[in-house]
């Protein structure tokens, strides 16, 4: 026998007409709805995310959509991990009210035209190694949140770029929703978890455990006052050092709005991040820590 009683059952959806019906029933109470977009291989930081839906509204619903639109033809999508009851699992454990999982045809309907173009946010970093990636992200984000229409929606700062993106977007385009921003979740070495480290070989997986290494060195030799341009140039040959097959990015920027900072120390007080994209074997990586001079 299950030992979930019927009550706390979690509800699964696949197409937004049972959405809408499961949500309406909630808004009649007055709950307040939580939601928290995911693409499936679901690991401790995603349950993360969940929790703090739990915590912050009434109701948590979940998403789980391997969105077409963010890939680029010679992208992971076909192999792009998928484990659905295992994710069903999980989402019920962590409290889940209500999983929402659409076919591509349920988002992306024969005649669907529409997308949304995020600005200058979304073609830096991210958007410059993955041009097509941030219209992909904002338009699906944007239709999960008409079609969910939460109160608060929780974003992993793993991510930092996305959920900066999706910041901007809510912003620009009056969506009523509350972005809310969650720390990354970290394997014990360090590594942040990631549904896309289960393509790593045992060999590549001691290499990415040094990526965040490298960001956190980073990271305190512009606290001590270290100039922008020779922090990043040591990351960059630390992660060579370590083994991965190429670096994307690794650069130091405003947290708050992802601005290119000037070469030299940071100024006393203001708040940057570091943010790399690194390559291992047929695996992309990012990773991010923050930065703050000392004063
Ligand atoms: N380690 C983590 N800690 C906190 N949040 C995370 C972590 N990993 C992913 N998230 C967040 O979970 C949400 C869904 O992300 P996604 O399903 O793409 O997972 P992922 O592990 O980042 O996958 P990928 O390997 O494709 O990058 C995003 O908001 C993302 O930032
Ligand atoms: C936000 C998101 C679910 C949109 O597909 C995706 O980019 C992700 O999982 O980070
Ligand atoms: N976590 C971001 C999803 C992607 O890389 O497509």
């Amino acid at each position: 026998m299950s030992p979930v009683s019927h009550d706390s059952q979690m509800g699964v959806v696949r197409n937004v007409r049972a959405l809408r019906t499961r949500i309406a029933a909630w808004r009649a109470k007055g709950l307040a709805v939580g939601f928290v977009p995911t693409m499936g291989a679901l690991h401790e930081g995603h349950i993360s995310l969940v929790k703090t839906a739990c915590n912050l509204a009434d109701r948590a619903v979940a998403s789980i959509f391997v969105n077409p639109r963010q890939f680029a033809a010679h992208e992971d999508l076909a192999t792009y991990p998928r484990n659905e009851a295992a994710d069903l699992e999980r989402l019920q454990a962590a409290g889940c009210h209500l999983a929402y999982l659409p076919s591509p045809e349920e988002m992306y309907p024969p005649g669907f035209e529409t997308s949304v173009t995020p600005g200058p946010l979304g073609r830096a970093l991210e958007g410059e190694a993955r041009p097509h990636f941030f219209g992909g992200v904002a338009t699906v984000v944007c239709k999960l949140f008409n079609q969910v229409r939460p109160d608060i929606a929780v974003f992993g700062e793993k991510d930092y770029q996305q959920l900066l993106v999706v910041r901007q977007m809510v912003r620009d385009l009056d969506m009523p929703v509350e972005i809310v921003g969650a720390p990354i979740v970290r394997e014990p070495d360090g590594l942040a978890m990631s549904s896309r480290n289960a393509y790593l070989s045992v060999d590549e997986r001691k290499i990415a455990g040094r990526l965040n290494g490298a960001l956190r060195a980073a990271a305190e030799r512009l606290a001590q006052g270290a100039p922008v341009a020779e922090a990043m140039e040591e990351a960059r040959a630390a992660l060579r050092e370590a083994g991965f097959d190429g670096i994307d990015y690794v650069e130091t920027r405003a947290a708050a709005d992802l601005s290119p900072l000037e070469p030299g120390p940071l100024a006393p007080g203001a708040r940057a991040r570091v943010l790399a994209a690194v390559r291992i074997g047929r695996t992309r990586l990012i990773d991010n820590w923050p930065a703050e001079r000392k004063s």
